[in-house]
């Protein structure tokens, strides 16, 4: 069994224990009760000159285990926003990423971003979730879905007013993700079914995307120089957690990576 594999099958096993509390009926009752969703393809949609960064809420990982100790969510995500985020990004999964839907009610209470709710997406039950609880946009990983499963819950996700983050890692995962219409493409450089990152991904892939949709370059930002080749080898926008959360000045470090993407565009 891959890596992916077995979180997805936890992801399920929680999944069943929160639909014993609420059904799937309640929670679409409460995402038609939320706050409107915020508009993250418009957040994301590049401007003259700069890299939208999407800064992570990540304690932990099944890679590197314990992160970083975030005391307050809230308050690492409003350093992000006064950074110059364009998106939050807050991870729910609990097993592997130690993260909960109660970071994302935190993270929404404190920020006015755009919120990714970012989890192994497998069943209808989620999206709705996500919408309940303020999330404006959600991860779609094709590795984790078939092509039918894929375009339903992309199409629910836009009927629910929010934007699908369509993660690809192969080729030919990019040419699914193009296949059902997806707006906002992300090439993941870390394969989740080994976790070994390679950053050459990006370049091979990004390529392979039509202009028209938003080019997201995911994991493994160490540093300026990673963003910067990221941005010059396609990349509108990055999506960055362990550098962010390890970091004593986040605040700081998203400001200095939505810079250096710019820095190349004069
Ligand atoms: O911490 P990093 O290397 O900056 O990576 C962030 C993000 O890309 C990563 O958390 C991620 C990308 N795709 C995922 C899918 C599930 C869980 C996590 C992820």
């Amino acid at each position: 069994m891959s890596v992916l594999d077995d979180i997805i099958a936890g992801v399920r096993e929680d999944l069943d224990v929160r639909r014993q509390k609420l059904s799937l009926d309640e929670v679409q009752t409460l995402a038609r009760q939320a706050p409107a969703p915020r508009d993250a393809l418009a957040a994301l949609t590049p401007r003259a000159g700069g890299v939208r960064v999407i800064a992570e809420v990540k304690r932990k990982s099944p890679s590197k285990g314990d992160l970083s100790a975030i005391q307050d969510p809230a308050e690492l995500a409003a350093a992000y926003e006064r950074g110059g985020a364009a998106v939050i990004s807050v991870l729910t999964e609990e097993r592997r990423f130690g993260g909960s839907l109660a970071d994302l009610d935190a993270v929404r209470a404190a920020v006015d971003l755009p919120l990714l709710r970012k989890d192994f997406t497998v069943d209808e039950y989620q999206i709705w979730e996500a919408r309940a609880h303020g999330a404006d946009l959600i991860l779609l990983i094709v590795a984790a879905l078939d092509d039918a499963t894929l375009d339903s819950f992309l199409k629910l996700t836009e009927r629910l007013g929010m934007h699908a983050l369509v993660e690809t890692h192969t080729p030919e995962e990019v040419e699914r993700a193009v296949a059902v219409g997806a707006r906002i493409i992300g090439v993941n450089v870390r394969n989740l079914k080994t976790l070994e990152i390679d950053r050459s991904v990006f370049a091979a892939l990004a390529g392979l995307i039509p202009a028209g949709a938003v080019v997201v370059a995911e994991s493994g930002v160490r540093d300026i120089a990673d963003v910067e080749t990221f941005v010059a080898d396609g990349a509108q926008a990055v999506l960055v957690g362990e550098a962010l959360v390890r970091h004593s000045n986040p605040e700081l470090t998203v400001g200095e990576f939505a810079r250096a993407g710019s820095a190349l565009h004069h």
